[in-house]
């Protein structure tokens, strides 16, 4: 078995990119028929030859100096790439200890198969976890993409375990106890029936699981490995069912430099203005226009709902709104507006002009609320599309939960789908914040096929353009140092920022999708910014505003 060739290439480590760069997801269905595909092209077992040479690879690179490895083995194909990880690394010298909890002629062909090859190469099985070092290393191979309720007690046991030892742990393809499509624990699991891994090996494709809600948490270091089905370390991206934003398998930890034009003025870079900044609240607006103005915003308008709101910042255009006339000294019709930071119950009284005047508008915070609370506001939210103006809803979970009738549980235990029905809901781009943020858009109706004389045109007029809905992103970017007051005004600032340059730049591109793009592009410079604060101090929203880097593109 050790002279088996090499697939190429070996695995990759997945790492920050400030590029903005994306790379392919893939739920279970689509990774299972990937899977189905290359095995039956290749010999039998040899996908799973691969999967476990993958996961020794990885073994080695983070563990070199572990005398005793202990692999805890699940009863189907995961518990297979264990074993087999077990064989190439006793064959490597190492003391290969592993605990498999099925008896070996019940496991799958596969597993079997690699059951038979961890004999041969002298793995020894145990009841339970032996005694580790610190340099040592446990693989939990116990369950996979086939994880279907929560951990059996037999299964606990070793979790439990692995919560324990003193070293390093690799889980293979996804934690046990994660749920690889959402990223939440399998149902009816908790934290603690979950493994949380120093490292995962993920094979074949890249799971959305392992980037939002928990996953960050519960996977450590993302490894990719092909199996030596992709020609490059991405897997394949036709098959797409998500996108990941902001990682790549290469460490870019820099920002490209394109500055502006030469002959630009302020009035290239578009308008901003934000609405909110209710009494006792006000610092929430100025942080959103601050933002705007960090990220490059030609001129930007801070209407303000409190009487006396002082003024942070001299660059910032203030605007007294006493009452909803007053919304006539802001250029709505022609600016993009971030509205509801800070906005209090009375920003329900200027979400109707808002509405109906905004081209491009971010709804935020309490404007979220107000809109959770009203049928009548939910009407107007839903027909701008239809009448080309966008809209971006920037929820946090709880705020989302109330736009769906839901509980905040439920939105975070599936995050992507949650995303999807608000955007489909209210026909908006949504961004549902938090760890591993989602940006989701609604059906887009694809324009029908030019025709130009004859029976094709009579054909073009019977056309009933097909609805197209893009994929969602999960943003790598971003950590729990975003986890203070106001970071979520900056984002609704920074949005709007660059929703507006992106706008002046190409204003005859789709609404839509130049939305969809400055969603990605807010929430990418504002986690990019999170994760090169390393001063050892708190990333207050106000240091934020004024890090983040000017939009470009
Ligand atoms: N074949 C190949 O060449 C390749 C395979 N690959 C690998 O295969 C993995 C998928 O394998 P899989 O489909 O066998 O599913 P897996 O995750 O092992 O679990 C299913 C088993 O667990 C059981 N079970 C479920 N939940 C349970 C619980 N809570 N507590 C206890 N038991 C539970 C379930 O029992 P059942 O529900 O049937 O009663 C069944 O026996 C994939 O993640 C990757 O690692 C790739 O590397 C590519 C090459
Ligand atoms: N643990 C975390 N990991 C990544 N991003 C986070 C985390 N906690 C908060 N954030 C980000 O910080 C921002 C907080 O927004 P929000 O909850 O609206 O705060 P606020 O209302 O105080 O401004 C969001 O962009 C969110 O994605
Ligand atoms: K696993």
């Amino acid at each position: 078995m050790t002279g088996t060739p090499l697939p190429s290439p070996p695995p990759a480590r997945l790492h920050l990119s400030a590029h903005g760069h994306t790379l392919p997801l893939h739920d279970i269905a689509t990774t299972r028929g990937v899977e189905q595909h290359h095995m039956a092209l290749l010999p039998a077992h040899a996908l799973m030859q691969r999967a476990g040479l993958a996961v020794a690879r990885v073994a080695l690179a983070v563990a070199p100096h572990a005398q005793t490895i202990w692999i805890a083995c699940g009863p189907g194909n995961n518990g297979g790439d264990g074993l087999q990880a077990g064989a190439w690394l006793q064959a490597q010298g190492k003391q290969v200890l592993a605990t498999l909890l099925q008896q070996p002629e019940a496991l799958p062909a596969d597993a079997r198969a690699a059951y038979a090859d961890a004999v041969a190469a002298g793995v020894s099985f145990v009841d339970r976890a032996p005694p580790l070092l610190a340099h040592d290393l446990c693989i939990d191979a116990l369950l996979g993409i086939g994880a279907s309720r929560a951990p059996s007690a037999a299964m606990q046991a070793c979790i439990t375990a692995m919560q324990q030892v003193p070293c390093q742990t690799l889980a293979v393809d996804i934690p046990t106890g994660l749920h690889a499509e959402t990223g939440h624990w399998l149902e009816g699991a908790s934290a603690a029936q979950c493994v949380h891994a120093n490292h995962t090996v993920t094979l074949l494709t890249l799971k959305p699981g392992l980037f939002t809600a928990h996953g960050r948490d519960a996977s450590g270091q993302v490894w990719f490995d092909g199996l030596g089905t992709t020609a490059s370390p991405a897997p394949d991206a036709a098959s797409a069912t998500a996108w990941l934003q902001g990682a790549d398998f290469k460490a870019v930890p820099r920002l490209p430099e394109s500055p502006p034009a030469y002959a630009s003025h302020k009035g290239s870079f578009g308008d901003v203005c934000i609405v909110g900044g209710a009494p006792g609240m006000t610092g929430a607006a100025w942080l959103a226009g601050s933002a705007a103005l960090h990220v490059g915003a030609g001129r930007v308008y801070v209407g303000h709902l409190a009487a006396d709101a002082g003024n942070a910042w001299a660059e910032l255009m203030p605007r007294a709104l006493p009452d909803v006339a007053a919304l006539e000294h802001l250029p709505l019709t022609s600016a993009t507006t971030a509205c509801g930071c800070g906005g209090g119950t009375v920003i329900a009284d200027f979400l109707p002009a808002l509405l109906d005047q905004c081209p491009r508008l971010v709804i935020d915070a309490d404007g979220l609320n107000a809109v959770a609370a009203d049928a009548g506001l939910q009407a107007l939210l839903r027909k701008r599309a239809s009448r080309q103006q966008w809209t971006i809803l920037t929820p946090h979970p709880l705020e989302a939960a109330r736009l769906l009738g839901l509980g905040a549980q439920e939105v975070q235990t599936d995050r992507m789908t949650a995303a999807a029905a608000l955007a489909t809901q209210f026909q908006c781009m949504v961004v549902l914040k938090g760890s591993g943020s989602v940006c989701a858009a609604p059906a887009l109706h694809t324009e029908p096929a030019p025709a130009s004389s004859g029976c094709f045109m009579a054909l073009a007029e019977q056309y009933e353009p097909e609805p197209v809905t893009p994929l969602p992103t999960v943003h790598y970017s971003g950590n729990a140092r975003l986890a203070t007051a106001g970071t979520g005004d900056v984002l609704a600032g920074c949005m709007a920022a660059c929703w507006a340059q992106a706008h002046q730049a190409n204003p005859g591109a789709s609404g839509m999708e130049t939305a969809l793009h400055a969603a990605n592009a807010a929430v990418q410079l504002h986690g990019h910014t999170a994760n090169i604060w390393n001063y050892g101090t708190t990333l207050t929203a106000s240091v934020l505003a004024a890090l983040l880097p000017r939009y470009s593109g």
